[in-house]
């Protein structure tokens, strides 16, 4: 079997797309790729395991993914979410390429954003994200995919929107969540299943891939807190106008009909997937 490397494999993503492998692509050898193996920023190391590696197929989940920490830390956030890239797809030139990106890209404005819209970043985290599509599109056969909020189980604990919450709430935290921000949240698990499908389809380029309902964070808090009861979830509505930090998309949902007609399965929302799951861990 072909080589299959998942940078970001300790993360949310990378780590669904590393542990599905088995049974939605069988025909590669997914290796997770992990800081531990080398740090990405470290060139020379990374250039060495390649050639020696000979990966056929790279996805690239590894990223500075929090807006806050990119904001916090512009210089790292542009080594990691951009550098990093352009040196792994200049590394993949000749094999397929997948890059991650994020619905921040559109200023959320509009909202149901399909591949064609405009990107206008209003946080750094999305401004290193449109740097990288742009070089990662300049290669035909490399393809960027961007995704929304992304949930499950992470090997810390801590990496998916459920598991953020979850934590607060175990804290004994009130989560003020925005009834004004609106994503279409999506199973990570969903998301590496509609990866490897793209694989699969050799149809290079830029595909949004997300839950098919839009939700805001408040719909989002209320059904995780109907998921956990016995954790006496407390949530209070919020606004995006109280938020301190860097301005935030009111509307970044996105539309999937151009990467729902290569799946084999519909991309559910998130309230019908977890009303599906009701034992499913998240
Ligand atoms: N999760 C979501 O809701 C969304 C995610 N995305 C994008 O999808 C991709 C995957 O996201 P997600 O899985 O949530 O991210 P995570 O933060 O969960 O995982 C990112 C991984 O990248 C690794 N990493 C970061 N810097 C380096 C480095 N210098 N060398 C080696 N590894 C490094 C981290 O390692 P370590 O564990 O050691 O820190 C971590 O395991 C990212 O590009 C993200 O921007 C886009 C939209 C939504
Ligand atoms: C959702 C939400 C966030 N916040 C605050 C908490 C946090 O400090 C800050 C940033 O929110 P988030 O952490 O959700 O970051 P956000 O900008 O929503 O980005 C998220 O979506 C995509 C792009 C990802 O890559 C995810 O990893 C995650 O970072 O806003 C609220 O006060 N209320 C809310 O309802």
């Amino acid at each position: 079997m072909a080589l299959a490397w998942i940078t970001g494999a300790n993360g949310l993503i990378g780590n669904y797309i590393l542990r599905t492998s088995a049974l939605y692509a069988k025909g590669w050898d997914a290796r997770g790729i992990t800081r531990p193996d080398f740090d990405l920023c470290e060139f020379e190391a990374v250039k060495r395991a390649f050639t020696e590696q000979k990966p056929q197929l790279v996805i690239h989940c590894a990223a500075l993914s929090k807006s806050p920490a990119c904001q916090a830390n512009p210089l790292l956030a542009r080594k990691v979410n951009i550098e990093v890239t352009k040196h792994l797809a200049g590394l993949a030139e000749n094999i397929p390429f997948l890059f991650f990106s994020t619905d921040l890209v559109f200023d959320g404005r509009a909202g149901n954003y399909d591949e064609a819209a405009a990107v206008n970043p209003l946080s750094v985290y999305a401004e290193t994200k449109v740097a990288a599509e742009e070089f990662v599109l300049g290669n035909p056969n490399h393809t960027v995919i961007r995704t929304s909020l992304n949930g499950g189980t992470s090997p810390t604990g801590d990496r998916g929107f459920n598991e953020e919450m979850r934590r607060a709430w175990q804290a004994g935290k009130t989560l003020n969540l925005f009834t004004d921000e609106l994503r279409s949240p999506i199973p990570a698990i969903i998301t590496a299943r509609a990866v490897w499908e793209l694989v699969s389809a050799q149809k290079p380029g830029l595909y949004h891939i997300a839950g098919s309902e839009r939700m805001s964070r408040w719909q989002i808090g209320e059904v995780m807190a109907a998921r956990w009861p016995h954790l006496h979830p407390k949530i209070q509505p919020g606004s995006l106008r109280d938020y301190q930090g860097a301005p935030r998309a009111p509307d970044a949902s996105l539309n999937c009909a151009k990467a729902q007609a290569l799946l084999s399965f519909p991309l559910p929302g998130l309230n019908d997937w977890l009303a599906a799951y009701p034992d499913e861990a998240f």
